[in-house]
């Protein structure tokens, strides 16, 4: 009879996540295993995993346990790496709260983006301290076709290249990752967002997200995006000493940012935990062969 490893499928905006519960680290997870779990077809499906991890128990983790009980070791669909996902910490927070590893109020969530603040109600939506943008200097042209666009560099522990459009439909099929120029300008490749207004402090997006394609929802691209957003609007924070807050329509529904005079930036969106079940381990083990 084979080992059944548990897993739930949870999402924020329909940016949707395999979850796989393994508080002592004891699931070996390579790429080709995140790939297989992640593809819609032959897999569970999603856009990216979440290992949940005791901190404690992972390498790249330990030096936050003191801060942290919980690290969220998120992967892309692809099986790559990625420092942060904001839609995926609520879910990440959302299943610690099923299995009562959490109740409400504030609870701290290692990542590889450093410790994040999630605070948790009975129900609804889940906030989180997203931490600061970072806007590295550099002029970044993004490329569909013959339309070309300016983007804005922002990091939000990951790196995202923000473009203004006219039009979401420019934005063509986004599958596969937008040219971009200089090329060198990402040597680990990024997160790419195209915005148009909706009104004021309103803003919507459609995303290519680095190791996923085109997704219903990227948490740290909306936070990105506001950012940007108050920047060109000239709603800098940190100048008016008034927060900014914009709200974000991706695909998949809507998440609400708030950008605080000192840089802390906060995003609240859904988080919802859909299903649960078991992976036969030795399907997975023959994914990896
Ligand atoms: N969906 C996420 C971002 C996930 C990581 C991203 N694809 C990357 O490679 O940086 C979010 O909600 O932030």
């Amino acid at each position: 009879m084979s080992t059944r490893i548990a897993f739930l499928k949870g999402h924020g905006t329909e940016n949707d996540f395999v979850i796989v519960p393994d508080p002592e680290n004891a699931i070996d997870l390579p790429p080709a295993a995140v790939a297989a779990l992640c593809d819609r077809r032959a897999g569970i499906g999603g856009d990216g995993l979440l290992h949940v991890v005791r901190s404690v128990a992972h390498p790249e983790a330990k030096d936050m346990a003191a801060e942290a009980e919980w690290f969220m070791d998120y992967r892309n669909g692809d099986g790559s790496i990625a420092e942060m996902c904001g839609n995926g910490v609520r879910v990440f927070a959302r299943y610690l709260q099923r299995a009562g590893y959490a109740g409400e109020g504030d609870l701290a969530i290692a990542t590889r983006g450093g410790v994040k603040t999630v605070h948790i109600a009975k129900e609804g939506d889940i906030t989180v301290g997203m931490g600061r943008a970072l806007l590295p200097e550099g002029d970044v042209t993004v490329s569909v076709g013959e339309r070309n666009w300016p983007a804005r560099n922002v990091n939000m522990g990951n790196p995202h290249a923000v473009a203004f459009v006219e039009d979401l439909a420019h934005a063509g099929n986004l599958y596969d990752p937008p040219p971009f120029s200089p090329p060198a300008a990402y040597p680990a490749g990024v997160n790419v967002e195209f915005v148009v207004d909706r009104g004021p402090g309103h803003v919507a997006l459609r995303v290519h997200e680095r190791g996923a394609g085109e997704t219903r929802s990227c948490g740290t691209g909306a936070c990105a995006v506001a950012v940007a957003a108050a920047r060109r609007d000239g709603a800098d924070p940190a100048v008016t000493g008034t927060p900014a807050t914009y709200t974000v329509d991706v695909p998949g529904g809507t998440l609400v940012i708030t950008e605080r005079p000192d840089g802390e930036i906060e995003m609240t969106g859904p988080a919802v935990i859909v299903a649960e079940g078991e992976i036969d381990a030795e399907w997975l083990e023959a994914s990896v062969r």
